[in-house]
């Protein structure tokens, strides 16, 4: 049993090389064994609880799920001190979904965009719904975006496609005013949804004097090599521009102080952001040196998850479909959460 998962999990890795370019199996490897060995439920577990459940029973798991959705109260990073807590938050872990937005319409012109507002392409929108399919198991108690449209569109997209139905609202802290207006009444209704924090902090690294540039055009003008190191060395800023270095040091600060300690309240978390203020988090989660995130390239539109577990990071690849079976054994939390759902829904 411990062999099929892992084969099935590796597999999961393999067969996607959205976040290639560096190797890490060997760790993988080592992680997988050890999951597939230790957290891996059998399907006949499952099943057997399955069967179990009265209508009264599914009544509770829909109670219980609720009480897992974050109250619009997303800041708050203590943990809650209900009792009614599920096993899976029980169990001192949370999911982190990270996904780059979909193509914009920019990258579909093939321009520099980086901090410029450009909204998703047609291809864009479909490549968020896709994306939303692949997590739709999977829990989301808080969103964090970057304050572009196009992250905030990808986000929103993919929450359309999640079996927990909960309604994605924009969190508006700006000013008291605008907290005050944007107040929910209903502790019910705040319990349909999610939270989403938009911060400038996530948004892609400003490109400088490239902005609305076109890539090829600027490549065959200041050659391959000089356009190049603008875009992929880890130090060297474009004109007037962000290095990944400095993307990273606030993209990273941002996710140490305000997102790490939701993850500690065992709180999932997804960030839609970008291709180069991902890399940045990727580099803190994934302990890269700066030689091998610059080698490092992310898609458009494609989740990945991340298990957070007693203050580490386990990468755990992209799940690739809704009921893709690998994604669910890499945790009993995560499995418990995809079954009551398949309760509340059968
Ligand atoms: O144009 C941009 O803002 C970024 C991401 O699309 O480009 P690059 O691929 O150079 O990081």
């Amino acid at each position: 049993m411990a062999a099929e998962v892992y084969h099935q999990a590796i597999g999961t890795l393999q067969s996607h090389s959205e976040l290639n370019s560096f190797n890490h199996h060997q760790k993988l490897r080592n992680n997988l064994v050890r999951l597939a060995t230790k957290d891996f439920i059998s399907s006949n577990g499952l099943s057997r609880r399955g069967n179990s459940h009265s209508g009264q029973r599914k009544c509770s798991v829909i109670r219980s799920l609720a009480s897992q959705t974050s109250v619009v109260d997303p800041v708050s990073s203590s943990p809650s001190r209900s009792t009614n807590r599920d096993t899976y938050k029980k169990s001192n872990e949370a999911s982190l979904i990270l996904i780059r937005h979909g193509e914009s319409l920019w990258n579909e012109k093939n321009l520099f965009t980086g901090c410029v507002d450009v909204p998703l392409s047609k291809k864009g929108i479909d490549e968020a719904i896709e994306a939303g399919k692949r997590i739709s198991n999977i829990p989301v108690d808080v969103i964090f975006t970057s304050a572009l449209i196009r992250a905030q569109m990808t986000a929103m997209l993919a929450m359309t496609q999640h079996r927990c139905m909960k309604v994605p609202i924009i969190m508006h802290n700006e000013n008291e005013q605008a907290r005050s207006w944007s107040q929910v009444f209903s502790e019910d209704t705040k319990k349909q949804s999610i939270p989403v924090i938009a911060a400038w902090q996530l948004n892609e690294r400003m490109y400088g004097e490239l902005q609305g540039l076109n890539k090829q055009e600027t490549a065959d003008r200041y050659g391959k090599e000089q356009v190049h190191e603008w875009r992929r060395s880890y130090d060297i800023p474009p004109p007037n521009g962000e290095s990944l270095e400095m993307c990273a040091q606030r993209a990273v600060a941002y996710f140490r102080d305000q997102i790490e300690p939701q993850l500690q309240s065992g709180k999932n978390v997804m960030i839609a952001a970008h291709g180069n203020s991902l890399r940045s988090i990727i580099m803190y989660l994934d302990k890269l040196t700066s030689q091998e995130v610059i080698s490092l390239e992310l898609s458009t539109g494609i989740p990945m998850l991340y298990i957070f577990k007693e203050g580490t990071f386990i990468r755990r690849g992209s799940p690739i479909g809704p009921s893709e079976a690998g994604v669910y054994a890499y945790t009993k939390r995560l499995a418990l959460y995809r079954q009551k759902l398949d309760e509340m829904f059968q």
